[in-house]
């Protein structure tokens, strides 16, 4: 099957220390990914690096088959990767919720119109309509990783990378998030300490450590 994402002998250093070295994966066109490892293994990194936020020390980042050689290169996939990154405090571009929504639908061109019912129709499938006009900065944590994850729903990318999604989410919205994110035939990378969560969502689990990351 078609290849969405290919990370060949990825290692990454940072200011401070040699965070992994070696990691091999192939997530496929549609394939639901877990990577679970202990604090600071680089998990968090490793999602940035995919996402084209940061360089990798050494190896290979391949989006559809296509190399990434250097930062520049993400550029034309930009659209197609949606990255939940895991502190959304300052993910945000607009005060309320509803607006922010709709700002990727705008910003591609979408009518006023459209754009709004399509952000309402998001907002009630995660199950937060009742949070449309409030200020983002008003809200709990949880509401806003929900907020934020309706953000990069909207936009259908082809590529998800979503760093604990679940942390702060009630049972509920837990439920919520996996229910929608099993419903959606995407190639997912999901970043998760949650072990109920990781079960109900992806078959395939690796863990990562220095040496890179083992199939569980
Ligand atoms: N900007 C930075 N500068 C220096 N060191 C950093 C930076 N960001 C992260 N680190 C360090 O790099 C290592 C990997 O961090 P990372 O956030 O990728 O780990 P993680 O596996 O996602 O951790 P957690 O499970 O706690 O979220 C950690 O030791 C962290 O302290």
């Amino acid at each position: 099957m078609s290849c969405s994402i290919n990370l060949k002998e990825l290692g990454y250093k940072n200011s401070t220390k040699d965070v992994f070295n070696s990691v091999t994966l192939n997530v496929s066109h549609e394939e639901k990914v877990a990577i679970i490892g202990a604090n600071g293994s680089g998990k968090s990194s490793l999602l940035k690096i995919i996402a084209g936020l940061i360089t990798p020390t050494s190896g290979g980042v391949f989006l559809f088959h296509d190399e990434m050689k250097s930062l520049k290169d993400f550029r034309k996939y930009r659209c197609d990767i949606g990255y939940l990154p895991q502190d959304v405090s300052d993910h945000f571009l607009c005060p309320t919720v509803i607006e922010d929504v709709m700002f990727a639908l705008r910003a591609k061109g979408k009518s006023k119109d459209d754009a709004y019912k399509k952000s309402y129709e998001m907002l009630q499938s995660l199950g937060i309509v009742h949070l449309e006009n409030r200020n983002i900065y008003d809200l709990s944590g949880g509401e806003q990783k929900i907020v934020a994850l309706a953000g990069i729903l909207i936009t259908e990318p082809k590529i998800l990378l979503l760093d604990e999604p679940t942390n702060a989410l009630d049972e509920d919205a837990e439920q919520k998030i996996i229910d929608i994110l099993n419903s959606i035939k995407k190639s997912m990378i999901i970043v998760s300490h949650h072990k109920t969560f990781i079960e109900k969502l992806a078959p395939t689990v690796y863990k990562l450590n220095k040496d890179g990351l083992n199939r569980l």
